[in-house]
């Protein structure tokens, strides 16, 4: 058995992914956003306050007749942005790409802060991390994945993102023919809930790799690639008219520039990020001055190969042998 979704930018920038997921009896379909760094799926819901809800596609349980009140349980999140939502809990049928978990556990939003209130394209989260980093009290629950790992042809998933096209997230098989390279496969750490790693080295502009390794996390729900100010600035140091800009809290630059690669080692075989990729967006419309997708991690305090990195890559999460699968596209 297996499952494929498409899954589409938010914006113009590449903001966030947004995937169409089926949730109750009849089905209400939800527009989410599939985070491999976090294991709480919660959506907009019935129990939102209206003011909140205004705008967004919502889960009403009570319209379910395969819906279940997880009674006593409740759950609360906080992501790297400091967004937050919380609330309590049902199990429903929850269909993502063709394939149902029957009973998978549905975080309804009682409260949400204002960030996830103006996001009006997304209706909630579907997390992909390890059900180590689940929120539920007083009993962790799974996450779609893991509920539906067994049943899967392979204990595995791959996600395709792509600049301003349609991408995929495909669950128990790998289409190689969305590579160009081989994949280089590397041990993954669940710990602390992501998928971390480790990265061999690094170069700019096509140059041979170094041998500064990069520990780090593949994360869906984080935009930017984010990096050690030593190996940003490695990179900006090519690109003339970058500068650190306050008000936009990153590195900024003039649209016009010609960005080089920025290229990282993992399982063997060497992820190149054309430049193009690492122009994100004008920091406002119309503006000359472009946002970098590569900044700093210093002020996180862990690194992130978020959809930047991604974009360049058929990226395979794979549960059953605790590895990550990078191939170049
Ligand atoms: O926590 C880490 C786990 N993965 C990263 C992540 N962050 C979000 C997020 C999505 C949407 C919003 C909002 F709508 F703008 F509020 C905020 C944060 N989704 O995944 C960071």
């Amino acid at each position: 058995q297996t499952g494929s979704a498409n899954t589409n930018p938010s914006d113009s920038a590449d903001d966030e992914y947004i995937t169409n997921v089926s949730i109750g009896t009849p089905a209400q379909v939800l527009p989410l956003d599939f985070d491999t760094g976090s294991s709480d799926l919660w959506v907009f819901s019935s129990e939102t306050p209206k003011s909140s809800a205004s705008g967004h596609v919502t889960y009403s349980p009570s319209k379910s007749s395969t819906a279940k009140k997880l009674s006593g349980a409740s759950w609360s999140i906080t992501y790297g942005d400091h967004s937050s939502s919380s609330g309590d809990v049902y199990t429903d049928k929850v269909t993502v790409g063709g394939f149902s978990v029957s009973s998978q556990a549905v975080e309804s939003a009682t409260k949400v802060s204002t960030q996830f209130v103006q996001d009006t394209v997304i209706s909630g989260l579907l997390g992909l991390g390890f059900d180590v980093g689940n929120t539920v009290k007083p009993r962790a629950q799974k996450t779609w994945f893991s509920n539906a790992a067994n049943s899967l042809a392979q204990p595995l998933f791959t996600a395709d993102l792509k600049h301003q096209q349609t991408g995929s997230y495909n669950f128990g098989f790998i289409d190689t023919t969305l590579a160009k390279g081989p994949i280089g496969y590397t041990p993954a750490d669940g710990s602390e809930g992501y998928w971390g790693f480790t990265a061999t080295g690094y170069s700019v502009g096509g140059a041979k790799l170094n041998r500064n390794s990069i520990t780090g996390i593949a994360d869906t729900g984080t935009t930017l690639l984010l990096l050690d100010d030593d190996v940003v600035n490695a990179y900006y140091n090519n690109v003339e008219s970058a500068q650190y800009d306050d008000s936009q809290q990153g590195v900024v630059f003039d649209c016009s520039e010609d960005l080089p690669s920025f290229s990282f080692g993992v399982g063997g075989t060497t992820i190149t990020i054309p430049g193009s990729l690492i122009n994100l967006t004008p920091v406002s419309d119309g503006s000359s001055t472009c946002f970098g997708g590569l900044q700093s991690s210093a002020d996180i305090g862990i690194n992130i190969f978020g959809d930047v990195a991604l974009k360049a890559a058929l990226v395979v999460f794979d549960l059953g042998n605790e590895r990550l699968g990078w191939a170049q596209k």
